[in-house]
């Protein structure tokens, strides 16, 4: 039997809801397929951890976590800590020392999900978000503050060797698609180094997959491009907040921001790679019982497949979309009623057999 040590990090708000969901889903799974166990150890950290111990999490979380197979995480953020300093103090301060560079987000309109959009029935996109540099490099700093003259500046920074990875990343996995169709979105016309240089070493790589037809836009374009003609998109690979904005833009278009996966990966797997809703903590609804976990129950597919279990996240994938497509209730953020307990019930009854 295999089995898989995952380290599970609910941190804040709704993110511990739809994780505690989220475990309970692949708890069933892998009793369902019978290949493999799975060995969770959940890591208290998060505001909560904050406010006790001046820091997001202990000093040598890195090397506590390291040994994992996956990390599956909920959401870094709450009203009692300024957002920066929780999601420097927790998330990012996973996915840059693990180097996790490709954010992986697909938007797909599941069965029975209605987008927004008029008629539109097939949108079926990859995000592939740089997650590891640009304008999150963290350089920057403020200067005189406090004062009438004090600045604040934050400098995206961008390698060739961080830009090549990523967009070699995209290609390759455009190339597993039937669309085998790959999007560059930059802003280079208004930033001029950086920006060019993404955009000169994708037109540099491009030859190398003869078989992806290419384009580019920019990221304003993109906007009115992913609502009025979103069948022109299949992969599409863009900066570390480009893609952030984008994401929860094809969230939304695909249903909601509670259903859209994340998997932040290391592709060379030198470290454990992290999975997680692409929503954050929600402080509008959260500690209600109503976030949809399905977000969270997506990104444990991608976690599954990611640990060499293709057929339990096959197998989780179809009782996620049997669940949307039976015509139950769905969560409000769907416009149902439906509880996030709920909506783990109805997962896992499918999961093992019941109301097909
Ligand atoms: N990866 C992360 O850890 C992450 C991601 C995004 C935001 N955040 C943090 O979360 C906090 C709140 O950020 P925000 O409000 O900009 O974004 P958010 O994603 O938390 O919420 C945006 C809106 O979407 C709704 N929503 C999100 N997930 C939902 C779900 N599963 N079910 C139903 N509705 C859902 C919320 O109720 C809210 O109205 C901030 O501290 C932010 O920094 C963290
Ligand atoms: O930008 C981030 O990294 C987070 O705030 C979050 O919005 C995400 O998408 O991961
Ligand atoms: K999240
Ligand atoms: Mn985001």
């Amino acid at each position: 039997m295999r089995t898989h040590k995952i380290a599970a990090i609910p941190g804040d708000g709704i993110g511990t809801e739809v994780i505690a969901a989220g475990l309970e889903v692949l708890k069933t799974a892998a009793a369902r397929d019978g290949g493999f166990t799975l060995d969770v150890e959940t890591f208290p950290w998060g505001t909560d951890y904050y406010l006790e111990h001046g820091r997001m999490m202990p000093e040598d979380a890195l090397e506590t976590l390291k040994p994992f197979d996956a990390i599956y995480f909920g959401s870094a953020g709450d009203p009692r800590v300024p957002d920066h300093v929780s999601l420097w103090g927790l998330r990012l301060a996973i996915c840059q020392p693990f180097d996790q560079y490709a954010n992986v987000r697909p938007a797909r309109l599941l069965p029975g999900i209605e987008g927004p959009l008029r008629g539109v029935t097939d949108l079926d996109w990859v995000i592939v978000r740089e997650n590891t540099e640009g304008e999150y490099a963290g350089a920057g700093g403020r200067v005189h503050q406090g004062h009438p003259e004090e600045v604040g500046m934050d400098v995206a920074v961008f390698t060739r060797a961080g830009v090549e990875r990523v967009q070699r990343f995209a290609f390759e996995l455009a190339r597993t698609r039937p669309a085998k169709h790959l999007t560059l979105v930059t802003k280079s016309n208004a930033q001029r180094h950086g920006m060019v240089m993404w955009d000169e070493v994708f037109a540099a790589i491009k030859g190398d997959y003869p078989d992806v037809e290419t384009d580019k836009v920019l990221v304003d374009a993109m906007t009115t491009r992913m609502v009025l003609k979103p069948e022109t998109l299949d992969v599409i690979v863009a900066t570390n907040l480009h893609a952030d904005i984008l994401s929860d833009l094809a969230a939304a278009l695909s249903g909601s921001l509670g259903i859209a996966p994340t998997a932040n990966l290391n592709p060379e797997a030198r470290y454990p790679s992290m999975f997680e809703p692409i929503h954050g903590s929600a402080f509008d609804i959260m500690g209600q019982g109503i976030a949809n976990p399905v977000g969270a129950f997506w990104s444990a597919v991608m976690m599954l497949e990611n640990l060499g279990e293709a057929r339990a996240a096959a197998n989780l994938m179809q009782a996620i979309e049997r669940y949307t497509g039976a015509g139950e209730d769905m969560p409000r953020d769907l416009g149902g009623q439906a509880t996030t307990k709920q909506v783990t019930q109805a997962v896992i009854a499918r999961l093992e057999g019941r109301n097909d």
